[in-house]
């Protein structure tokens, strides 16, 4: 069976396939001290409580988080007896190489959505991702990652505002009733939930406009639902796009020697 890691700045994600049948999924808090055996003991445990018995022979790593790496491995060779493939790696073949600016370092996260938005959509796409960062990635037509957008993430906006302003408290993401808010709460709500809308129909339109063609826009990740609703942002929603995209490149480089 194959194991998929995909490690954001906030959570880590982990999942369990048999070929290409999806088995489970467990989600923990990204945190690059914890070891090897920490990791092997957690997911042990939560394999049994599902009743998994087959072991894992393959890893796939994409980690927009370097220092997490360094574990990852270790657990993959370990326990798993197998060397992890880690996206963004050389050893890491894509089925269409990015075009960005020389000496540019794409994120794994986004060249792992670029892979499973095309094999879903075809190209002609663009891919939001709401994680730490609210992420962009264009896809053009034969499947390549052409660059994006990087804006601060939701939760990352909300907590900004209260660690800077000193009468500004934490507030939860949420479609506020109304537009303008008559307390502080509902100010700060509509702040980030009207200024979100704004910004996904304004980056949306703009890359729209400069690649002057219609592009299906995809999103993912636990917020996109939040922002769809009785808005028309998104073509599809698809939380489980990281997770297929990382399953295809497994596959993909089976292909290839090592
Ligand atoms: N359904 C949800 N409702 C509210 N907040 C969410 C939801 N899903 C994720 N989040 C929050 O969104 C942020 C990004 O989450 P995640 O997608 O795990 O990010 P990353 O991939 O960068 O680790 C986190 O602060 C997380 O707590
Ligand atoms: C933009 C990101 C921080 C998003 O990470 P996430 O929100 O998933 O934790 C990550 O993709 C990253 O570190 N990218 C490197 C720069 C780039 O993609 O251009
Ligand atoms: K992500």
């Amino acid at each position: 069976m194959l194991l998929c890691i995909d490690c954001g700045n906030t959570n880590t994600v982990f999942s369990i396939w048999d070929g290409e049948d999806f088995i489970s999924t467990w989600r923990m808090e990204t945190n690059h001290k914890r070891t090897a055996d920490e990791y092997y003991v957690w997911l042990t445990g939560l394999m049994r409580l599902q009743g998994i018995e087959a072991g894992i022979n393959s890893v796939i790593v994409s980690s927009t988080v370097p220092r997490v790496v360094f574990n990852l491995r270790v657990l993959a060779n370990r326990y798993f007896n197998c060397r992890p493939l880690v996206v963004g790696k050389p050893e890491c073949r894509l089925p269409v190489d990015p075009r960005v600016d020389p000496g540019t370092g794409v994120g794994p996260d986004r060249l792992v959505n670029t892979v499973a938005g095309f094999d879903r959509h075809g190209g002609d796409i663009i891919v939001v991702d709401f994680g730490t960062a609210t992420t962009f990635d264009v896809v053009a037509r034969d499947g390549a990652y052409i660059g994006g957008v990087i804006a601060p993430g939701v939760n990352l906006s909300l907590e900004a505002l209260h660690a800077s302003a000193a009468a500004l408290p934490h507030v939860d993401v949420t479609m506020p009733e109304k537009s303008i808010g008559t307390n502080t709460v509902a100010c700060i709500q509509s702040g980030v939930f009207w200024g979100y809308i704004g910004l996904v129909e304004g980056v949306v339109r703009q890359i729209r406009l400069e690649r002057d063609r219609p592009m299906k826009v995809i999103a993912t990740g636990g917020l996109a639902e939040l922002f769809s609703q009785g808005f028309d942002l998104f073509d599809s929603i698809e939380y489980d796009l990281t997770m297929h995209g990382l399953r295809l490149l497994h596959d993909y480089n089976k292909d290839f020697p090592a």
